[in-house]
């Protein structure tokens, strides 16, 4: 396929070996300050016989380049995460044409993870004495917090387990944190590429499930895995749906 990176940054720079890898063509890299960018912006010329995108970028500018992928109806894989206030704009834009497949890891591990947490949820649903919360890791260039991948697994628990009903994000430095409420913590620093825990405690003992990314590849090979997966599907996807059947989740 002929594909634009868009974002060509940590993530797009890898996506690029990735996609060369895999028999794909690198026709335009597009980003307003990287190194090896062809394009600053995305526009028509820059996206001049393009047939899909890979966009790893910031919500910034997010709108007005699905804007243009849509007006030329293109297949859009988007890695981007912290824009949840952008939804609604973003996927009526894809009603004009184009596909849409997003989401906030591509990593096989934590969509694995995601399946696991639906079942611990599940699990302790009756086992009251158990609680549940979430934590994070990443690097310290991070911009958004916490991470995408993050707010995917409390809402996985929010949607499977009864008693947590309300997300719980800040620090709660002047009071308990109520039985109802899901604590999403996060830390930042270093090289860390992204490590996500969803403890499970009680009295007596302590279940952890933790997923660890040991390098960027795995988010990146799926994003072109799910590229490829996105050809002759119009409309919006979430990752969860190209997951399902990579890996009959
Ligand atoms: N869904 C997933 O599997 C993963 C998602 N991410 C997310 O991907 C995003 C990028 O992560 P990194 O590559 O580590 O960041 P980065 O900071 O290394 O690269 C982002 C690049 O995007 C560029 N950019 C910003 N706005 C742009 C725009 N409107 N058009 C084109 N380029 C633009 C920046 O100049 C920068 O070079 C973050 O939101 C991160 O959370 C990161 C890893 C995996
Ligand atoms: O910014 C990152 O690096 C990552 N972002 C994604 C997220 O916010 O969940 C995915 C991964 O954890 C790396």
């Amino acid at each position: 396929m002929r594909i634009a990176i868009v974002g060509y940054g940590r993530m797009g720079r890898l996506i690029e070996e990735i996609a060369l890898d895999r028999g794909h063509q690198v026709v335009s890299r597009i980003d307003p300050q990287a190194p090896g960018a062809d394009f600053p912006i995305v526009n028509p010329q820059a996206l001049e016989d393009v047939e899909g995108v890979i966009e790893f970028g910031l919500p910034e500018g997010m709108i007005e380049n699905a804007q243009v992928y849509t007006e030329q109806n293109l297949l859009v894989v988007l890695g981007t995460t912290g824009w949840d206030g952008l939804k609604e704009k973003l996927f009526s834009l894809y009603e004009a044409g184009g596909a849409l497949l997003y989401g906030s890891n591509f990593s096989v591990g934590a969509n694995l993870l995601f399946a696991l947490t639906k079942q611990a949820a599940h699990l302790i649903e009756n086992i009251h004495e158990y609680d549940i919360m979430v934590h994070e890791y990443h690097h310290r260039h991070k911009k958004d917090s916490p991470s995408g991948t993050a707010l995917s697994i409390a809402q996985v628990i929010l949607e499977n387990l009864s008693r947590k009903t309300e997300l719980q994000t800040e620090a709660l430095t002047h009071r308990a944190i109520r039985d109802e409420e899901l604590h999403v913590s996060s830390t930042r620093g270093g090289a860390v590429p992204g490590t996500h825990t969803i403890t499970l405690d009680s009295e007596a003992d302590t279940i952890a499930l933790t997923h660890t990314a040991r390098s960027r590849k795995g988010f990146a090979l799926g994003a072109v895995l799910g590229l490829e997966w996105l050809k002759n599907k119009p409309g919006v996807f979430h990752a969860d749906q190209f997951f399902k059947d990579y890996l009959g989740l």
